[in-house]
C-alpha cells in the first residue's frame, strides 16, 4: 500500500493525502487565518508529513519486533531494566503532545531480547494517539506476551501539553503511571527493587516546556 491513502482500521473510511491536506487548510481557516497566503501555502503538506512521523507507530507490529530473542544467557535470570527512555506521544483527546520518559523492566524466562527492541516497543506505542494509562499497559502487555517473562514492569512519567498550553493551564505537572505483570505485581520485594533501580524519587526531567 502506498502512503498516499490510508484506511481506518475498521475499513469505514479512506482518506488520500490530498483529503488530509484539505482538512488542514480548513483548520487553518478555522484558526482565523488565510490558508492561501504565501506563508501558509506549504503548511498543509508539512502538517500531513508531520502526522506521518507523529503516528508512525500504527504501521509497526510489536510482536514481530520482539520475536527475535537470544537464549544463550548462561542462566541469567535477574532483572533487566532500561530506564529513562524518552518518548514523544500525542493525547487522543486534543492531539496535544505528551512528553516524558518510560522505565521498562522484565525478569527473563530463558530468553532475553535485544535492549534496543524495548526502546522500539516504547516508540511503537508512543507514536500513536494515546492516553498514558493505555500506553503504559500496552508496553507491559507486549513484553509479557512476546517474551513470556516471569514478570514485566513499566513506569511512565510525562507532562501533557493539553494541561499546559490550554484548558486548565498547569505547567510543571507530571502524570505517573505504572503497570506490572507477574512477579512485579505479586511480589513487593521485586517491585521495590525495580523502583529503587529506576530512582523513582529522584527523576530528572527529560523535556522541559
Ligand atoms: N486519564 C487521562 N486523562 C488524560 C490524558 N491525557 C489527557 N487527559 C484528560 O482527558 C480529559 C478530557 O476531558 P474532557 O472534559 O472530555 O475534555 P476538555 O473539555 O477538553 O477538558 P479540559 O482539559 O479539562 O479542558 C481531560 O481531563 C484531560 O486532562 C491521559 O493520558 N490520561
Ligand atoms: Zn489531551
Amino acid at each position: 500500500m502506498t502512503t498516499d491513502s490510508k484506511t481506518s482500521p475498521s475499513g469505514a473510511m479512506t482518506v488520500t493525502r490530498a483529503d488530509a491536506e484539505e482538512a488542514v487548510r480548513k483548520l487553518l481557516c478555522w484558526a482565523g487565518d488565510d490558508p492561501d497566503r504565501e506563508g501558509l501555502l506549504d503548511t498543509p503538506g508539512r502538517v500531513v508529513r508531520a502526522f506521518e512521523e507523529y503516528f508512525a507507530g500504527y504501521a509497526e507490529d510489536p510482536d514481530t519486533l520482539l520475536s527475535r530473542t537470544f537464549e544463550e544467557t548462561d542462566g541469567y535470570d535477574e532483572m533487566v531494566v532500561l530506564k529513562e527512555i524518552p518518548f514523544e506521544s500525542h493525547c487522543e483527546h486534543h492531539l496535544a503532545p505528551i512528553l516524558g520518559k518510560v522505565h521498562v523492566a522484565y525478569l527473563p524466562n530463558e530468553r532475553v531480547v535485544g535492549i534496543s527492541k524495548l526502546a522500539r516497543v516504547v516508540e511503537i506505542y508512543a507514536k500513536r494517539l494515546q492516553i498514558q494509562e493505555k500506553m503504559t499497559a500496552q508496553i507491559a502487555n507486549a513484553i509479557t506476551s512476546a517474551l513470556k517473562p516471569k514478570g514485566a514492569a513499566v513506569v511512565v512519567q510525562a507532562s501533557h501539553q493539553c494541561m499546559t498550553c490550554r484548558g486548565v493551564h498547569k505547567p510543571g505537572v507530571d502524570m505517573m503511571t505504572s503497570y506490572m505483570t507477574g512477579r512485579f505485581r505479586e511480589d513487593a520485594r521485586t517491585r521495590s527493587e525495580f523502583l529503587t533501580l529506576i530512582g523513582r524519587n529522584n527523576i530528572r526531567k527529560v523535556h522541559s516546556i
